[in-house]
């Protein structure tokens, strides 16, 4: 069995816990029958002994297998990561949909991608990255009991993403912890509006307008005041064209979509001012998780 599911930005600005797209930068797993369980693990985390372990994958392959098959086989697991660990790009919800997809093709059940994604959300409450995880392309979702209730916009091929990792990350559990229980009006009116102008943006293609539409006030400044650099990338983002720039997720990445004649010379601009980040010039992701039995 092969699984194959792609990093994801979420939020995109004011979008917060709502708005989601994916890119072209992909964890992947083998996985064979074997009479003893064995892990491996190559790329992103492999000097990370509580990732080697990758217990978040285990627990969430075997409840679900045993729930489907009602058996408790063991398995050999080769994890090929190439998405980077707590910096915003959806690590876990890689983690939780590879897990979840790999349970249903194991039992060799018949399932379709929308019942992927309601599991998921029992092991994430929140569907901005999750949907695009399963779906690819851009997504809007919301949650209304136990479901996820999403719309999924494919990405065109001339757009690109300029990625800045940081050499730190952000765990998103504490990155939650620094935004308020309470927002006022003005500033929850400033994103909702920015949020529902962006997704029309989004699903009419109409880029050169996104500046204004990505702008936020819930949640960007005050995750971005942990790390006070990523006030400058973005500046200098938007400065060498950039459509707009973006927190991704809870941070610690940056999120750059640009037009991909300007690609190079953004991702040049930040490498060179940020010798010290990681900078990826990634397609968009239009297909979410793959799975072949
Ligand atoms: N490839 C992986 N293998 C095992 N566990 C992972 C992997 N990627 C992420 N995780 C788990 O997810 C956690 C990171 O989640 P989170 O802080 O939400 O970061 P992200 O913003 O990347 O989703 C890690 O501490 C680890 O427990
Ligand atoms: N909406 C969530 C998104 C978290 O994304 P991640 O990639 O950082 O896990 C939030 O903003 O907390």
């Amino acid at each position: 069995m092969f699984i194959s599911v792609p990093a994801t930005s979420a939020n995109l600005g004011p979008g917060f816990d709502t708005l989601g797209l994916a890119v072209d930068l992909r964890n992947e797993i083998t996985i064979t029958p074997s009479k003893f369980l064995s892990l491996s693990t190559h790329g992103e985390g492999d000097d990370n002994p509580k990732i080697k372990k990758n217990s978040l994958f285990l627990s969430i392959f075997n409840e679900n297998y045993k729930r489907l098959t009602g058996r408790d086989d063991n398995f050999r697991f080769e994890f090929h990561n190439r998405i980077p660990i707590s910096r915003g790009l959806g690590s876990s919800s890689a983690v939780i949909v590879a897990a979840l997809s790999a349970a249903y093709t194991a039992a060799d059940k018949r399932y379709n991608k929308r019942e992927i994604l309601n599991h998921a959300l029992r092991y994430e409450h929140h569907p901005d990255n999750i949907t695009p995880a399963v779906m690819g392309g851009f997504n809007v979702a919301c949650v209304e009991g136990d479901r996820v209730y999403s719309k999924k916009r494919r990405m065109p091929d001339y757009l690109k993403a300029v990625v800045v990792v940081p050499n730190r990350t952000i765990s998103t559990a504490k990155s939650r912890t620094v935004l308020p229980k309470m927002y006022r009006k003005e500033e929850t009116v400033y994103s909702l509006s920015r949020s529902s102008y962006m997704t029309a943006l989004f699903m009419s293609e109409s880029w050169d307008l996104l500046r204004i539409a990505s702008k936020d006030k819930l949640h960007q400044a005050r995750r971005m005041k942990m790390m006070p650099e990523l006030f400058d990338v973005q500046k200098l983002a938007l400065k060498h064209g950039a459509l707009m720039s973006t927190l991704s997720g809870s941070g610690s990445t940056f999120f750059n979509l640009t037009y991909e004649k300007d690609a190079n010379k953004i991702a040049q601009a930040l490498q060179a001012r940020f010798p010290q980040f990681r900078v990826f010039i990634l397609s968009l992701d239009n297909n979410g998780v793959i799975t072949k039995s």
